[in-house]
């Protein structure tokens, strides 16, 4: 038995399934997860000391890559001044000021401790602000557990075949609405029947948890449109999207103004953080400046903002998205090429710091229909060939990939040449 095995096997006896979250167990891929005990860079090493080039980024937090030496050297001198307070600091100050410098459309921002709080609490807010109940998601779309929004749900969700989650009660489930993602006519269409009931429309803008399916022109827009018209939030979950496919996310990249956005990953730096904010006037009716009730014990805890300042910092650098959007370009663009050169029908798609492929003759991916239609048997195939040439993707055929600043045009090519190889016995 390898080790991850034997780890694997123990892990079982005290955690259920032997992970703290669904879609790392491989059940989207078969096989054994691999245990890792150190990263350095764009690498992996696991328990058995194999090295992979990482294209997860423990799930897009590591932009920069493992083991920054920015970011262990705030933590270290953190530590040595106090681990949490409870109480306020100046980081937060620091971190919320350079949120709302980067994304103009946040005027206030609450700092939390995961993408699944964050969302859920601009869902709440959004409803507390409106008085209204309904929500509008879209299919495909993942946000976190949120029981709201445990509809339909993609990621994990999809991956297991669980989109509608037992344990969420009907009675709340009948206001989420669920739509088709990039179909405007299916919202207007809604919209006119029922829109002055809906407190908001929750969006990815660019859908990463059904594969990688950036927007159709006009999409983004149209949901601002029927947003202004009948009164309700528009919140962009940008907790996937948000400093990585462009500094100002999203919403900078496509040039479209969400009333809240819900920010997750990057912004902690690896430490477990998100954050909600939008336009003052909506923001200002969370507690204790409004009636909507929402806090954390460890919510703004120093080490967290320690690490999420010094990646924003880092990012901010000139020039830092337009590089890593080559690389994930080139990286794209390696697997289409090994696919075309062995004959296998793939599309491929990108968004800044993010990609996806899917095995399809397809030329495009823009709807949850496309991606359900697409060869998932040929993905497990390619995930295990690319595991054993020391290429660690997403195991699931409905995750997007994450690049970081770290990947050389070396490991570039390497996944290219990979990726040739297994293709070629697909
Ligand atoms: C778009 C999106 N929203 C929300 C979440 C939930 O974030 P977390 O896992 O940190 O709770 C995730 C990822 O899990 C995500 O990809
Ligand atoms: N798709 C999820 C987040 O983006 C994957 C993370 C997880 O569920 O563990």
């Amino acid at each position: 038995m390898t080790q991850s095995e034997t780890l694997f096997a123990e892990a079982q006896k005290y955690i259920p399934g032997g992970v703290n979250s669904p879609v790392r167990a491989f059940k989207g891929v078969g096989g054994t997860p691999l245990f890792f005990k150190h990263a350095e860079g764009a690498y992996l090493y696991d328990e058995d000391d194999q090295r992979y080039i990482d294209y997860i980024g423990s799930w897009g937090p590591m932009i920069l890559g493992h083991g920054n030496q920015t970011i262990k050297d705030a933590l270290h001198a953190q530590v040595d001044q106090g681990i949490g307070y409870g109480a306020p600091t100046a980081l937060e100050t620091e971190m919320a000021k350079k949120v709302c410098e980067l994304v103009p459309s946040i005027d206030l921002v609450r700092m939390v401790n995961s993408g699944t709080e964050a969302t859920m609490s601009a869902v709440r807010l959004a409803r507390g602000y409106t008085g209204r109940d309904k929500i509008v998601k879209f299919e495909g779309c993942y946000h976190g557990h949120v029981d709201s929004l445990l509809v339909k749900a993609g990621s994990g969700a999809l991956t297991l075949g669980v989109p509608n989650s037992p344990g969420i009660p009907a009675s709340l489930a009948e206001h989420t609405l669920t739509l088709t993602f990039n179909d405007i006519d299916s919202v207007r269409e809604t919209f006119a029947r029922m829109g002055d009931d809906i407190a908001a429309i929750i969006v990815e803008p660019v859908a990463g948890n059904m594969n990688c399916i950036p927007p159709v022109p006009g999409f983004l827009e149209g949901l601002r449109e029927v947003c202004d018209e009948h009164g309700t939030v528009l919140i962009f979950d940008e907790v996937m999207t948000g400093f990585r496919v462009a500094l100002g996310g999203a919403q900078g990249l496509y040039g479209v103004t969400p009333d809240l956005t819900a920010l997750g990953k990057v912004i902690g730096g690896g430490l477990p953080v998100g954050a909600f904010g939008g336009k003052r006037e909506i923001m200002e009716h969370i507690s204790p400046l409004g009636p909507v009730y929402q806090a954390g014990t460890l919510s703004g805890n120093p080490l967290a903002m320690c690490a999420g300042l010094a990646t924003l910092n880092a990012i901010s650098e000139p020039g830092f998205h337009d590089r890593l959007t080559q690389k994930t370009n080139a990286v794209r663009d390696g697997l289409k090429e090994a696919a075309d050169s062995t004959g296998i029908p793939l599309a491929v798609q990108s968004a800044g710091a993010m990609f996806g492929f899917f095995f399809t003759d397809a030329p495009r991916i823009t709807r949850f229909d496309q991606v359900m239609a697409c060869d998932v048997e040929r993905f497990k195939k390619f995930f295990q060939g690319m595991l054993k040439e020391g290429i660690y993707l997403a195991p699931s055929a409905f995750e997007a990939g994450f690049t970081s600043i770290a990947l050389t045009d070396d490991d570039i090519h390497q996944t290219t040449e990979a990726a040739r190889r297994v293709m070629a016995r697909l």
